[in-house]
């Protein structure tokens, strides 16, 4: 809070104005807010937490080592900051949260020397959920914070000795100039990383060493019982993986994974342009997001990149759209999910429609029964089974937090020890893939109703997650 109040006096006008915008808020006493440009978005408390409350669910897809390291190849850098790795009964797993599925622990920022949350799993059907619990007493308005772990983050580097090499280094600034705290954190992002939206790109590596195990009254898990199983896990001593694999992402490899299939989009202003790593003001901007691997870049420059006739297209999308400017400022706040319009272009420079089809086919003839919720009904799955899996999921939407249960002895702290395996199991990526697989779509309800949410971006979303499973047949 002292550094967001710091920053916050000398913000310029525009960073004021969308400074503190609630973007989410959940009904729970958490709201997201944006902060600034280079820490991004972080989540409040609207209301008191007690010592050991339940503050919210790290939620995403729940996938194997194997799967997490697919993902980090094919995805946009600014969305493997989502990659959340841990270790669970010996086991190597993660929880993607790349896709924005309106829940805030996805938001939730570090804080290595005071923060005041703690993440633990908590076992439910046998399946990990990584919850954040309140460490201390948290009053309205501050920032819900835990520590990622003993990584060298580099936004932790903000020390005035890194900052004097860096000074050194660059030869540029003067010493009057270093003294000035507010410039300190722009020199440390310039010589940690020579693109700064690199800040965004590393991958969570959970570590809890030395976390004791806490029992939380019945009434703040969000769970209530059901098959208990208590598992034991070792303290974390390395993270899963290097900074080298998390950072290193280069635009390149992307492109050559990908066949994009771009669609318009609001863009969240936190997310640049793959290309030119702009805009830097706007709160949100229009541009052209992949729908396979979530790159996003202006509609210029995406057209300079493919040696695409971007006209031809702007014309085939909604007036709406057609209106504004790439770079457009849009000075409401909301969220996301709210004003996310992804219309689809007809015109795409390197769209295999045809692979893309037999992609959706080869995932929709997985057992879908597996793949998801077993007490989820698939309501009027009819005609595709393509269809199938959208119903599926808008049905998993449904259901609300307290629908998941579990025993309070099941808390667990998160650890992502990769040297330990204390229930002796071997690795079984097959076995491990079509589990967590299933526990993914447990995973992915939102705590809207699925009335609120917009339909088309669900498909989109839902197309793209059976995109990558085909892709990456964990879930056969
Ligand atoms: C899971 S995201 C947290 C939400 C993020 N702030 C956002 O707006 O999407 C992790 C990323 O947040 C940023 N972040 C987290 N803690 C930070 C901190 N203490 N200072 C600056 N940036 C931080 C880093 O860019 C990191 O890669």
């Amino acid at each position: 809070m002292t550094e967001v109040k710091r920053r916050r006096r000398k913000l310029k006008p525009l960073e004021e104005a969308k400074q503190f915008a609630v973007l989410k808020k959940d009904k729970h006493g958490l709201e997201a807010k944006f902060i600034s440009d280079f820490k991004g978005r972080g989540v409040f408390s609207c209301t008191e937490f007690d010592k050991g409350d339940f503050l919210l669910e790290y939620r995403g897809d729940l996938i194997s080592k194997e799967e997490c390291e697919r993902r980090q190849s094919i995805y946009h850098d600014a969305l493997k900051v989502f990659l959340f790795e841990f270790r669970y009964n010996g086991k190597l797993l993660c929880v993607d949260a790349a896709r924005d599925d309106g829940s805030l622990g996805r938001f939730v920022n570090d804080d290595h020397i005071n923060p005041n949350s703690r993440m633990k799993t908590i076992c439910v059907d046998g399946k990990p959920h990584l919850c954040l619990f309140a460490t201390r007493n948290i009053s309205p308005d501050d920032e819900i914070t835990y520590d990622y772990g003993d990584s060298e983050w580099p936004w932790r580097r903000t020390t005035l000795c890194e900052v004097e090499s860096a000074t050194l280094e660059m030869n540029t600034l003067s010493k009057s100039e270093v003294q000035d705290k507010e410039k300190v954190l722009v020199v440390v992002m310039f010589v940690s990383v020579s693109d700064p939206s690199v800040l965004m790109h590393s991958s969570i590596c959970a570590a809890s060493e030395g976390l004791e195990k806490v029992t939380p009254e019945k009434d703040q898990l969000p769970f209530n019982d059901q098959d208990s199983s208590e598992k034991d896990i070792s303290p974390v001593k390395v993270p899963v993986l290097n900074e080298e694999q998390s950072f290193c992402a280069p635009t390149e490899a992307v492109e050559e994974v990908c066949k994009h299939n771009v669609a318009t989009s609001a863009i969240s202003n936190v997310d640049k342009c793959s290309q030119c790593v702009g805009p830097v003001a706007s709160m949100k901007w229009f541009g052209l997001r992949c729908k396979l691997c979530s790159c996003f870049w202006h509609k210029s420059c995406y057209a300079k990149l493919h040696e695409w006739n971007g006209k031809e297209s702007l014309q085939e999308v909604s007036s709406e759209e057609d209106e504004l400017s790439d770079e457009e400022y849009i000075p409401e706040s909301e969220s996301e999910n709210q004003s996310d319009s992804s219309e689809e272009l007809q015109t795409r420079p390197s769209y295999d429609k045809t692979k893309l089809l037999s992609y959706i086919q080869k995932a929709a003839s997985y057992k879908s029964s597996e793949a998801f919720r077993s007490d989820v009904p698939a309501p009027n799955v009819s005609k595709g089974k393509g269809k199938g899996v959208l119903k599926a999921r808008e049905a998993a939407c449904m259901y609300e937090e307290s629908d998941l249960l579990c025993n309070e002895e099941q808390l667990i702290d998160v650890e992502t020890d990769s040297d330990s395996d204390i229930n002796g199991e071997g690795h079984n990526p097959r076995k491990q893939g079509s589990e967590v697989c299933r526990s993914a779509d447990v995973l992915m309800q939102s705590p809207r109703s699925h009335h609120e949410q917009d339909s088309s971006e669900k498909y989109l979303n839902a197309e793209r997650a059976a995109v990558l499973r085909a892709e990456g047949k964990q879930c056969g």
